[in-house]
Formats: C-alpha cells, sequence, structure tokens
C-alpha cells in the first residue's frame, strides 16, 4: 500500500526568500519540496540548478525531489548528488540510455524518478518502473506553472497503478481542490501542486485536503 505525499511546487514559491518557503511550506504540511529545473531547452523556460540546491541544501532538511525538465539529464547527476539532492527525476523522453541512467543515480546515492510528458505513452515506463522509486505523470507540457490540469491523463496513472500497486505515482501540473479526487481515483499517491498551494488563503488546508483524498481513495 502507497501513502500520500505532498510536494509544494517551489516554483510558485518566493525565489528569493528560497530556504524560508521551504520551511513554511514543510511546517504547513509538506512531505516533499518539489524543485522544477529548467533548461531552457527541454521546455521553454530556465530556473534553477544545482547551484541553488547546494545553497539551499544547508538549510532545511526537506525532502529535496528535483524534476529535471532538461536535455541531458546524464551531465548533471554527480551534480546534483553533490549538491545534496534526495531524488533525481529525468525524462524517459531524453535519457539516451534509462536503465544505466537510473543505475548511476542509485549509485551517487540518490532516490531515481522517471518523469513522462502528457504526449508519452505509459507503456514506454513499464519496463523501468520497478526499478525507480517513483513514476511521474506529468498533467500538463512541462515548462509552466500555473497551466490547466489534463485529465485525460488519468487514463496512464490507472494503467500504471494496475500493474505496479506498490510504485510512487506523482502527477505534476493543475492539481488543484477541484481535481484531486480524480487524480486519487486513478491511483497517484505523490501530488506535485504550486498555484493551488501558494495562492491559497490556508495553504495548509489545500495540502491536508489533498492527503485525505488520497489516503481515503488507498
Ligand atoms: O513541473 C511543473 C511545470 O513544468 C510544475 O511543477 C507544475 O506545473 C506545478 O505548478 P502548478 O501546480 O501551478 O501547475
Amino acid at each position: 500500500m502507497v501513502v500520500a505525499k505532498i510536494a509544494p511546487s517551489l516554483l510558485s514559491g518566493d525565489f528569493a526568500k528560497l530556504a524560508d518557503e521551504c520551511e513554511r511550506m514543510l511546517s504547513l504540511g509538506a512531505d516533499y519540496l518539489h524543485m522544477d529545473v529548467m533548461d531552457g531547452h527541454f521546455v521553454p523556460n530556465l530556473t534553477l540548478g544545482a547551484p541553488i540546491i547546494k545553497s539551499l541544501r544547508p538549510h532545511t532538511k526537506g525532502f529535496l525531489d528535483c524534476h529535471l525538465m532538461v536535455s541531458e539529464p546524464e551531465r548533471w547527476v554527480d551534480d546534483f548528488a553533490e549538491a545534496g539532492a534526495d531524488l533525481f527525476c529525468f525524462h524517459i523522453e531524453v535519457a539516451k540510455d534509462v536503465k544505466a541512467l537510473i543505475e548511476r543515480v542509485h549509485e551517487r546515492g540518490m532516490k531515481a524518478g522517471l518523469a513522462i510528458k502528457p504526449g508519452t505513452s505509459i507503456e514506454d515506463a513499464y519496463e523501468y518502473a520497478g526499478l525507480v522509486d517513483q513514476v511521474l505523470v506529468m498533467t500538463v507540457e512541462p515548462g509552466f506553472g500555473g497551466q490547466a490540469f489534463m485529465g485525460e491523463c488519468m487514463e496512464k496513472v490507472e494503467k500504471l497503478r494496475k500493474r505496479f500497486p506498490d510504485l510512487d505515482i506523482e502527477v505534476d501540473g493543475g492539481l488543484a481542490p477541484e481535481n484531486i479526487a480524480v487524480a486519487a481515483k486513478a491511483g497517484a499517491n505523490v501530488i506535485v501542486a504550486g498555484s493551488s498551494i501558494f495562492k491559497a488563503k490556508a495553504p495548509e488546508e489545500v495540502i491536508a485536503l489533498f492527503r485525505k483524498t488520497i489516503n481515503e481513495a488507498q
């Protein structure tokens, strides 16, 4: 059985106060801190890289769930390991050798995650899902926060959950109180959310609602 893990996306936080934002999210009930790494090539946006993770690491004990939206994930394994990332999640669409990369991430002491874009079929991930710690099913086109949740991606989550009952399945993009039940029913248990948490008047209530909805669906 899997349990809910709520991962606020710091992309929606104040980058000038990143360490404070991380501690604030943990104090409000977050399990993971989701860090969106974008290279301006795999996605049309630039955010942060290993130097920021390294600067942040001494200021938080939170689990740094790093989602690399980059064209050459192989280049960054050592940098992220040395920076103190807890989980290194890369995209199946660009990895040169998925299995070898998973092994390298584990060798460097990080958990490994495999991400798929909305247009990528879940069947492509089956071969590797038993080797990783988490599969991330994107529910928006990666690149920007604040986009609308793509409900059609839930079929992929359902298929994955049927085959891998104990796998951590993360969903990312447009998750909000209005659609959390759909994601929970499909079998997602790790919820990334930026806008709906950071813009809420009471973020702790959104986090609590996500957790309750996911755990009740298990
Ligand atoms: O990976 C991402 C964008 O590529 C973000 O994590 C994601 O979009 C979360 O933001 P929001 O909840 O506002 O959609």
